[in-house]
């Protein structure tokens, strides 16, 4: 017989409400803390900080100790997947991401077929370092990004508005765009089990672009791949739980829910939790939504904004968080008022 879980976070995602609400918010650990920055200068590149265990460990830690989060999620980045696989990823200052772009298959056959594995082991061994050093009622996060935000970053070789050149790819070359996905559903699926066994407890898949997507589209590139990785993940490891955020997916929500995909649907800040929830399942767990620009501004908007969705989620399995990153300009006093006002209702 399994155990009930004890942590919080566990709980929701049971399908058990909560209050009150367990809280923690995506991109805890970044350049908002002025101890991240700290950190970050001691190491050499960004992928130097993510490959580098204690130093992973430690920006991981520090959103914990500062403001004791319900979750801790590791610090790694989506794009370690593509770089795993063997193309050529940098972070440029200011700029984001930078990566040798591919195109056609002859660019994929350069790149491994499978993930190989033991190129992560760092990120591994973070997470194992982790699950000792975290505190009893924290959970563990681990997570990757959905294929198709990915594929986005592979195909242009950086961020792009409206992911014009990986969209335009879908149409005018299918088959390759169909093997790119399949590579990377396989990949994650691999790196989410590992993730699990090194300690992990739940993963969330980013799906950060998925408002670029058509409904011709959707469903081949986004749904499909995205239950692909969830059932084969839970096929391996029938406890791991997992949270889907697909940023602009609010219109296929219902489909995420009724097709089983996840244990929580994360949702964006553009949905209100009032109108969208009477419309899920009652044992979906929910997680989300605050604008993060409400934390920036502070005030009247935060107060506002965080009582809207206790409000509407009240009684039902959800985990406060904002509806995307948290932005570097943030203060962090006015997280610490947040989660005293999650935490006070
Ligand atoms: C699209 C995406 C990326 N990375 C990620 C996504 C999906 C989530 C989302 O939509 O925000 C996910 C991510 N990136 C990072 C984390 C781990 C830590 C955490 O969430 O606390 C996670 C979960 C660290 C990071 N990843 C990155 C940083 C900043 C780099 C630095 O410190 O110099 C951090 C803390 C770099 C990164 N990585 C990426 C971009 C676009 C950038 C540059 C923009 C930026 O600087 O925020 C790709």
């Amino acid at each position: 017989m399994s155990e009930r879980p004890t942590k919080p976070i566990l709980r929701v995602l049971e399908g058990e409400p909560v209050w009150p609400l367990p809280i923690w918010i995506m991109r805890q650990a970044g350049r908002y803390l002025p101890e991240y920055r700290e950190t970050r200068s001691q190491a050499g590149s960004f992928l130097d900080l993510c490959y580098t265990p204690r130093l992973a460990e430690e920006v991981t830690l520090q959103p914990i100790r500062r403001f004791g989060f319900d979750a801790a999620i590791l610090f790694s980045d989506i794009l370690v997947i593509p770089h795993a696989l063997g193309q050529d990823v940098r972070f440029v200052e200011n700029e984001g991401p930078k990566l040798d772009p591919i195109s056609n298959a002859a660019d994929l056959s350069r790149l491994a077929d499978e993930l190989p594995l033991s190129r992560l082991d760092p990120v591994f061994e973070t997470l194992d370092r982790l699950s000792k050093s975290l505190p009893r009622e924290t959970t563990l996060l681990g997570f990757c990004g959905a294929p198709w935000t990915v594929a986005s970053y592979m195909i242009a070789g950086k961020g792009t508005p409206d992911q014009a050149p990986a969209r335009l790819t879908a149409y005018r070359d299918p088959a390759f765009m169909d093997r790119l996905i399949d590579i990377l559903v396989r990949a994650s699926t691999d790196y989410l089990i590992r993730q699990i066994d090194a300690g992990a407890e739940a993963v969330q898949l980013f799906e950060s672009f998925g408002a670029a997507l058509p409904p011709a589209l959707f469903d081949r590139l986004s749904l499909d791949p995205i239950r692909r990785i969830v059932t084969g993940l839970k096929e391996a490891r029938p406890n791991a739980r997992v949270i889907v955020f697909v940023r602009g997916g609010g219109a296929h929500l219902h489909r995420f829910a009724a097709a089983g995909v996840g244990d929580a649907l994360a949702l964006d800040w553009t949905l209100d939790p009032a109108l969208v929830l009477p419309d899920l399942p009652g044992d979906v767990a929910t997680q989300g939504n605050l604008d993060p620009l409400a934390l920036i501004a502070g005030g009247d908007a935060l107060h506002r904004g965080i009582d809207h969705i206790l409000h509407a989620v009240r009684g039902r399995p959800h985990i406060f968080n904002l509806g995307h990153g948290i932005l570097p300009e943030t203060p962090t006093d006015h997280v610490a008022e947040l989660i005293a006002r999650v935490r006070g209702a």
